[in-house]
């Protein structure tokens, strides 16, 4: 589903990807893992499209995600580490979503309530003026929500209270089949029964990759 070929991506004379060469197949649910820095962000930003690669390429289905970013970025699902600033209020959040992704409404208020995320009586306030985690909440509910082929989490649960990553890794382990799911995470025993694959980056490049 996701093929990266000889990607290497600078910004300045900082190599962030240095050559990478991997694959993400159908029902692989990996780690991405390594020190702050290594790189893990920016190849998931390469994989969405945000950057223009200096050599090499990323192929999404067979697209490429900077051509075809709409096409591509349709089978995506996609949590960032921090929040981005929303000024729509949650109704009016939910409402974009619905009409520009086609996310079933009623799906994303089911896995917020799954999630613990009380919507109804927040429907008119803004996504900025949540707390860390209600917008984390919601964000995952909305990436639940849309049945993507691909998701990606950059560290998602850092908001999270032990009880809301609970629920959150319950709900991924049930929505995790014949998807691509990437998860970067600096805590990999609290997705060691989620993924079946880990991958260590340094410096730029991947310096392990093991399935199990
Ligand atoms: N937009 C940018 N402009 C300049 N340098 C960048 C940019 N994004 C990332 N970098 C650099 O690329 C390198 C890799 O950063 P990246 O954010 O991909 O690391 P990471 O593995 O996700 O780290 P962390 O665990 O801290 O989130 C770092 O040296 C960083 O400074």
């Amino acid at each position: 589903m996701i093929k990266i070929s000889n990607l290497t991506k600078k910004f300045g004379s900082n190599v962030s990807l240095d050559s990478i060469n991997c694959e993400f197949k159908k029902n692989e649910s990996i780690a991405l893992m390594g020190a702050n820095g290594a790189g893990k962000t920016t190849l998931v930003r390469s994989i969405m499209g945000y950057y223009h690669p200096n050599e090499g390429e990323v192929l999404i289905n067979g697209q490429n995600p900077i051509k075809d970013r709409l096409d591509v970025l349709d089978h995506i699902s996609f949590v960032p580490q921090l929040p981005p600033p929303i000024r729509l209020s949650i109704a009016e959040l939910i409402e974009y979503i619905g009409v520009s992704a086609k996310v079933d409404r009623e799906l994303i208020k089911y896995y917020a309530n799954e999630m613990k995320l009380d919507i109804t009586s927040n429907l008119s306030k803004s996504f900025f003026k949540l707390s860390g985690g209600m917008k984390q909440k919601l964000l995952i509910a909305i990436s639940l929500a849309k049945k993507s082929d691909i998701i990606i989490y950059d560290e998602p649960t850092a908001n999270l209270d032990p009880k809301a990553r609970d629920d959150f890794y319950r709900l991924l382990k049930q929505n995790e089949e014949d998807k691509v799911l990437l998860f970067v995470t600096h805590r990999l025993e609290e997705v060691r029964d989620l993924v079946n694959r880990q991958i260590y980056m340094d410096l730029g490049k991947i310096v392990s990759d093991e399935r199990f």
